[in-house]
């Protein structure tokens, strides 16, 4: 048995052209989304992410705004340059890439981001909307595994949800879309019992870890959709959470490392720059590109 590939660059790749359809029509009304990516200091793969970020903005048709900053930038001159884009209108969108050198606090300078231009809903504001059922920018990963889910499963309504790892930009917000769209939803962790037992037990599986091909294929419920979230750097090339040669056999899908969950985000953070555009100028929710 062999698993169906769901293909997140394909699936990222049609997205984007119905973005760029949308930022055309925008366009035509004279308004131009634009998206401000913030990078503090010089870590490779951040500056492999924002290149290509950058790339896909200006590809969709919006206006892209880079500021590199030093890693020893104070505190202050960071959330200075927040304030600036906060009242910028040309700016819709405003990410600043985690994570942050140490000596920042990382909530603080999150917290300082307009609520509204937050197209990575990692401020408390869009975390308590997105837990309540509100109106939200809701994280783009997490988004993106939901599309891709939706769209292999259709329903997710009483399918079991495991998804491992609880944190603020992955596991959280990914359990919250499941919950939203009725998966019974278990969040595991390092201090979980009997991990692959839990795992064995899901119709959905999540692995956002951060270990190399941590999930074996007898930890997979057969039939399974397997999304891994995962982005780990070995000798073997770039892999993901989930032991893929292995999930494979069992899983009914699974998204592949490279060119899965990756892809996907950085279309979803084009959607949320979309979104945001069109609610900063009192226009509709853009079709399909919301939870
Ligand atoms: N494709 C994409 O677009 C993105 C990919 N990523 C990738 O996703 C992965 C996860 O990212 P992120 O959420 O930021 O990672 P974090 O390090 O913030 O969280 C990892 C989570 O995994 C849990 N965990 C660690 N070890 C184990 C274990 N042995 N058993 C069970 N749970 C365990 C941790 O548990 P505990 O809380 O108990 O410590 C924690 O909750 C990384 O590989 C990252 O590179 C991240 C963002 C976007
Ligand atoms: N404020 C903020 N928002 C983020 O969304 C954010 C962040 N900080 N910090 C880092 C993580 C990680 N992340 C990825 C985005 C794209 C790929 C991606 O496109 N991956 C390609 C491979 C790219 C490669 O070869 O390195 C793929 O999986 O096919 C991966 C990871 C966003 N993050
Ligand atoms: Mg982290």
């Amino acid at each position: 048995m062999s698993a169906t590939l769901i293909d997140g660059k394909a699936f990222a790749a049609g997205l984007r052209t119905r973005i760029a359809t949308e930022v055309a029509a925008m366009k035509a009304q004279g308004i131009t989304p634009g998206l401000a990516v913030v990078l503090v200091g010089e870590d490779p793969a951040s500056q492999v992410y924002v290149r290509s970020k950058g790339k896909q903005t200006l590809e969709v048709g919006m206006n892209s705004y880079e500021h590199k900053l030093p890693a020893e930038t104070p505190e202050a001159d960071l959330l200075a340059l927040i304030e600036r884009l906060n009242a910028d209108p040309a700016v819709n969108g405003i990410l600043v890439q985690l994570p942050l050198p140490a000596h920042m606090d990382e909530e603080a300078v999150i917290n300082a981001i307009l609520p509204e231009k937050d197209v990575d809903g990692f401020t408390v504001l869009n975390v308590g909307r997105l837990a309540t059922g509100q109106k939200a920018m809701v994280p783009c990963t997490p988004l993106g595994c939901l599309m891709m889910l939706r769209e292999h499963l259709g329903s997710l309504s009483g399918k079991n949800a495991v998804v491992i790892g609880r944190s603020n930009i992955v596991g959280k917000p990914m359990a919250q879309l499941l919950l939203r769209d009725s998966a019974t939803v278990t969040i595991a962790h390092s201090r979980t019992q009997d991990l692959p037992g839990l795992c064995r037990t899901a119709d959905i599986l999540v692995a956002a870890v951060g270990r190399a091909n941590f999930v074996k294929g007898d930890w997979v419920k057969p039939g399974a959709t397997v999304i891994d979230v995962g982005i780990n750097r070995t000798d073997d090339g770039l892999v993901g959470d989930v032991d893929f040669a292995e999930a494979e056999q069992v899983a009914g899908a699974i998204t592949p490392v490279p060119g899965g969950v990756g892809p996907m985000t950085i279309a979803c953070l084009l959607a949320n720059t979309l979104t945001a555009t069109a609610r900063a100028n009192g226009l509709p929710d853009p079709e399909g590109l919301t939870p």
